[in-house]
């Protein structure tokens, strides 16, 4: 059993007791629900940075990271970075987050937030606008081809963006459909934790030109973006680089300040 297995077994648990706590109707009755959406895709496809910078308190490969910060500062801080996006992790047993991260993050900034989540039920995305996020995530190696084309179909519905996450080719080849807005390799092994830039490269090819290409994880240095753009990204997924750090956002604006010499 990988981590993704132990995650979507919480997960199903979790998911279950949130929607006998909050009925679908009251999420659809936030004020949120109406607002109008933030394209991160857009926003990357212009972007001469493609930052993509993430809220991440810990995680299962790294433990601890930073548990001392507040949201708002954080989502503040990479506003004024001039991140492209900001990512919100808002799984709470493995990650140290919460759904209302992304509701204070929504309060502090006006960036396009994506909800990172492990998204296995319609409900997660409904929960996902009600809270004031403009992008979901969907991890491929935890869905069928049905699920991602009824999740990505259902937050298309809501103008929400959809990333796509893969770890390999196989994942690949049966996620690949219009209503998906981005597709992002995962440069971790999810057996080992070790990160690669190599997947990213040797996946480019694959990924149609209509689709925004993200690299994510273990993406620390200027040289690593360099290194992925000439294969076609254009979005770079970053978290615990800048979020190991006292100051987020100083460190994501001395990172974007650097990669535009
Ligand atoms: O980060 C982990 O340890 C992890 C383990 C299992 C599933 C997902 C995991 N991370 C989620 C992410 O995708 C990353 O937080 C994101 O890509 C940023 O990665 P990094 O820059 O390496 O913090």
């Amino acid at each position: 059993m990988n981590i993704l297995d132990k995650i979507v077994i919480d997960k199903r648990k979790e998911v279950d007791l949130r929607k006998s706590l909050i009925p679908v109707r009251q999420l659809e009755q936030s004020v949120l629900f109406e607002r109008i959406t933030n394209s991160l895709a857009q926003n990357l496809r212009v972007s001469t940075s493609g930052i993509i910078a993430e809220h991440k308190r810990r995680s299962p490969s790294k433990s601890v990271i930073n548990q001392d910060l507040n949201v708002q500062d954080v989502a503040s801080g990479y506003e004024n970075a001039g991140v492209c996006g900001m990512s919100v992790l808002t799984d709470v047993k493995y990650f140290g987050g919460a759904i209302d991260d992304l509701l204070i993050a929504r309060a502090s900034s006006n960036l396009p937030l994506l909800r990172k989540e492990f998204i296995i039920d319609e409900y997660q995305i409904l929960e996902a606008k009600a809270y004031g996020a403009d992008v979901i995530l969907l991890i491929a190696a935890i869905l069928t081809r049905e699920e991602i084309k009824r999740f990505s179909e259902l937050a298309k519905s809501f103008n929400l963006d959809v990333l796509l996450e893969v770890h390999n080719e196989e994942e690949l080849q049966k996620s690949i459909m219009p209503s998906l807005d981005m597709l992002g390799v995962n440069n971790r092994n999810l057996k080992t934790f070790e990160v690669s830039l190599e997947t990213s490269k040797q996946l480019s090819q694959l990924i149609p030109n209509d689709f925004v290409k993200v690299s994510e994880s273990g993406i620390s240095s200027i040289e690593a973006i360099k290194e992925l753009q000439p294969f076609g990204y254009k979005g770079f997924l970053i978290g615990e680089n800048f979020m190991k750090t006292d100051n987020p956002g100083e460190s994501a604006k001395s990172f974007i300040n650097k990669l535009n010499e």
